[in-house]
């Protein structure tokens, strides 16, 4: 049978921090080989998968060798036989076999790599691209990027509190302009840095090092950097803000380091509303802690009628947590990292959770990246409507969006740009 799982194969690659990771290679009975290497991030929530990791307890302690093996000794041997068309039965196989609800004991960076090469390989045996593979005959759109100009917080040496500053154009009419637009904005941003003072490079994801002397300068000359580059802010192109406020407190008390301001849930949520209020701000991920939803909530609460108000650390891509988020009107959009919850059916149940509330969806990429360009077609082929993939600059970033105008050229005239029709209803409605 040609879609039967052959060989399974596991080796250590590196990442674009220089970290090693884990790379599966799955052959099928017929010829087909799908690859896939795993991602990593530096914001982690706690509730993520687990991965085994070269860097001390915080990281599973065994390293990136312990997975390796685990994918040859253990994930091999359970996979082989089995249909790589059938998706859903191979995950479930890999969770049982993991048998932890974290993947920590084959490691959450094994599971993932093999899951998603396992879907690489299907495809290659259907010889179709994998977001044709997953999409099928249904209609797909060309994703809504955010794309950074600033990077900030865990990745960036903490220069600024915030830690991802994105922009994004739902008016482009296509992927294509949206990634001409967003680069003008770039180049301006870094004209007005160099205004500032030297420039220091860039940071994990490509985004200029931020040197600024607080987190209102920072959206002030982002700001600044959309008009000087020919746009309006706030109507042709917005600001995207990831927060990832689980780097800055714990639900209690966050601390603004670079306002040097100290305060609990209530407060931090006043300051969120405030920025929104005073900046082009159309999106807000993690404005509170992973497990901090009363926050989360009054944000939502506040600001959810205009603007998107992603969960990425407090949902973790597990479906539960979207319901647990959904219930108490926490968000109104999900950020979906597969390797947050270790395998592509655990990851596509999450995102169909988050679609079922109404929510908008975003396929992510990590701050650790490789070449790997696997989910440009998971937010084609699920039609997640955004794409976050960081910066320019980068070829593990430019790897995505370079491939994401290549399924954009293959679709050719049925190319529909997801635009502001990406957002959750009463947002995109408040855009056109
Ligand atoms: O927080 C995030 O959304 C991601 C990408 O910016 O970062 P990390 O991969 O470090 O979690
Ligand atoms: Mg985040």
């Amino acid at each position: 049978m040609t879609h039967r799982i052959d060989t399974v194969i596991g080796r250590q690659l590196w990442d674009s921090r220089g970290r090693p990771t884990v790379e599966a290679e799955v052959r099928l009975a017929g010829g087909a080989i799908g690859r896939a290497i795993a991602p990593a991030g530096a914001s982690r929530g706690a509730h993520e998968a687990i991965d085994l990791r070269d860097g001390g307890a915080a990281f599973g302690g065994m390293g990136v060798a312990q997975a390796v093996a685990n994918v040859m000794r253990e994930i091999a041997p359970a996979l082989a036989g089995m249909d790589a068309r059938d998706q859903s039965a191979v995950d479930a196989a890999l969770v049982a076999l993991d048998g932890t609800p974290t993947k920590q004991r084959l490691g959450g960076n094994a599971v993932v790599a093999v899951s998603m090469a396992v879907l690489h390989a299907a495809a290659a045996a259907e010889a179709v691209p994998v977001w044709r593979w997953l999409a099928q005959d249904r209609a797909v759109r060309l994703p809504l990027p955010e794309i950074q100009i600033f990077g900030g917080g865990a990745h960036a040496g903490r220069r600024t509190d915030i830690q991802d500053f994105m922009v994004m154009a739902p008016h482009a009419g296509s992927f294509r302009r949206a990634l001409e637009i967003t680069d003008e904005v770039y180049r301006a941003a870094g004209r007005l840095m160099a205004e500032l003072g030297p420039l220091a490079g860039v940071a994990d994801e490509g985004g200029w090092w931020p040197n600024f002397a607080s987190n209102e300068q920072a959206l002030d000359v982002l700001t600044r950097s959309i008009d000087t580059a020919g746009y309006r802010p706030g109507e042709d192109v917005f600001i995207s803000l990831d927060i990832a406020a689980n780097e800055l407190g714990n639900g209690a008390t966050y601390r603004l380091a670079l306002d040097d301001r100290a305060m609990n849930g209530a407060a931090m949520a006043e300051t969120v509303i405030g920025w929104t209020q005073r900046y082009p701000i159309i999106s807000v991920e993690d404005p509170a802690a992973q497990d901090d939803l009363a926050t989360m909530t009054a944000v939502t609460a506040a600001i959810g009628d205009r603007v998107q108000v992603i969960g990425d650390d407090v949902l973790v891509t597990r479906a539960e947590r979207v319901e647990t988020a959904a219930a108490a009107k926490a968000c109104n959009a999900a950020l979906i990292k597969v390797n947050q919850i270790g395998t592509v059916t655990e990851a596509k149940a999450a995102l169909d959770a988050a679609r079922a509330h109404g929510w908008g969806t975003i396929v992510s990429a990590r701050s650790g990246e490789t070449e790997d360009v696997m989910i440009a077609h998971l937010a084609v082929g699920w039609d997640a409507g955004q794409f976050k993939v960081g910066s320019f600059t980068r070829s593990e970033r430019m790897a995505k969006w370079n491939e994401m105008l290549r399924i954009e050229e293959a679709l050719g005239a049925r190319a529909d740009y997801a635009g502001a029709g990406a957002f959750a209803a009463p947002i995109a409605a408040a855009l056109t």
